[in-house]
């Protein structure tokens, strides 16, 4: 007997595409099921395929899904999700066309919120952080990186990594750790990123347990090509995997340098070059592409997602979501962006933030996909193909969301009878 038995699925999203990350032409292959079912036992997937081989199949619950669409838990693979205050005060900055690295000059920007973060206690962080995973987990997200970067002390970024630990056992959503101490220079080290960064790797010892990724912003006016890989360097030695903000919004060589270290993703990648490119499509590292953040900077330079592909990498996307480059948590926003900007397919998307997401945050072969066997993080769309998804733009069209086979979202009535 099943505890829940999803029927009538117009469009199954299986995303059994085997163990490894989608790259070039096979993120263009959505494996699916026309008409299918999935049978829920113990928190996991006991049964997938058709409604024809689930004729005899028994569950305590059945969930008729009237022909919409079932997709795997989505997977959010970078955010700042852990963060004191806001930025809406800088919003007369922007329209002055004060640019991003300008206002983190300036002080403000990054800065800012560290002094936000600073101010809040454990308690007040893990509450703040939780409205915002509340809100991804509406939009479909089941697994999701969450970064530090708002201390650049020692004390603050153990807070925000001890709140991503507390809500790790708190919320349903699967959380990710990533240290990104090295966000910006603070002002006190203004002239000595090396010594500042020393201060960084020196309590990358207790951070083991902490965090499983290490990131660097590595930009123009922040950390150089040269500061970044002997910092990620440095953090390898220690065991991390490491990950880089690259090529965000200049180009100076940050998707090479990650690609060398072996980093598990390069993220951001608007200024990656040609040879970038191509390091990218002959490496394991995933380019993770962050669409909203371009819209949101009034940036015209989007990441050559086509380039990309066409040259054989695997691509994922994630919201980026963080106080002042892209506030929202709206991961279905990013897909249409990703349509609409980055001339992804549908396809291409779909495969983007479900398998290709999971893998660049090392949860591949748990997260992404709807297998028995797999832990059953699903969501039931209030859409009849998947296409309908990024090209119905702004709205959030999750109905049901499954976590460990538990519904932790529903939307208003029961998406489905
Ligand atoms: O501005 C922020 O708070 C987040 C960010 N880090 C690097 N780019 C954007
Ligand atoms: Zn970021």
């Amino acid at each position: 007997m099943l505890d829940t038995l999803l029927i009538n699925i117009g469009q199954l999203l299986t995303m059994n595409h085997g163990e490894k990350p989608l790259k070039g032409e096979a993120m263009g292959r959505l494996p699916r099921i026309e008409n299918g079912a999935v049978g829920i036992k113990d928190g996991r997937f006991a049964f997938v395929g058709s409604m024809e081989e689930a004729k005899q199949l028994k569950a305590e619950k059945v969930v008729d899904c009237m022909g919409r669409i079932v997709s795997p838990g989505l997977i959010d693979p970078h955010t700042h999700v852990v963060f004191g205050g806001s930025r809406e005060h800088e919003i007369s900055l922007k329209l002055q066309g004060v640019p991003y690295l300008e206002i983190l000059k300036r002080g403000g920007g990054i800065y800012s919120t560290v002094q936000a973060t600073k101010q809040l206690s454990v308690e007040e962080l893990k509450r703040k952080a939780k409205g915002h995973l509340d809100r991804m987990l509406s939009y479909g997200v089941t697994t999701a990186e969450a970064k530090s970067g708002y201390g650049l002390d020692r004390k603050t970024e153990w807070k925000q990594l001890q709140v991503i630990q507390m809500l790790q056992q708190e919320h349903p959503i699967d959380l990710v750790p990533t240290f990104l101490g090295a966000h910006a220079l603070p002002k006190e080290y203004e002239g000595n990123a090396a010594a500042f960064l020393q201060s960084m790797i020196q309590i990358l010892p207790e951070l083991k347990g902490m965090a499983e990724f290490v990131d660097i912003f590595c930009e123009t006016g922040v950390f150089t090509v040269e500061e970044a890989r002997a910092y990620l360097q440095k953090a390898k030695q220690f065991g991390f995997h490491v990950k880089m903000h690259a090529d965000e919004i200049h180009s100076i060589g940050g998707t090479e340098a990650a690609v060398e270290l072996g980093a598990a993703s390069a993220d951001h990648l608007c200024g990656a070059s040609e040879k970038g490119i191509e390091m990218l499509a002959a490496s394991d590292t995933i380019a993770v592409l962050l669409p909203g953040t371009t819209f949101y900077l009034n940036k015209d330079r989007y990441a050559k997602a086509r380039s990309l592909i066409t040259a054989g990498a695997a691509v994922a996307l994630a919201t980026d979501f963080n106080p002042g480059s892209c506030p929202t948590e709206n991961i279905q926003l990013i897909m249409s962006l990703a349509l609409l900007k980055l001339k992804m397919t549908p396809e291409e998307i779909w495969n983007a933030v479900t398998v290709n997401a999971a893998h660049a945050i090392h949860r591949g072969s748990s997260a992404g996909q709807i297998q028995v066997g797999r832990f059953a993080d699903a969501v039931l769309w209030d859409a009849h193909h998947y296409a309908y998804i990024p090209y119905h733009f702004g709205v959030n069209h999750a109905g049901t969301v499954w976590k460990h086979g538990k519904v932790v979202y529903q939307r208003g009535e029961e998406a489905c009878a």
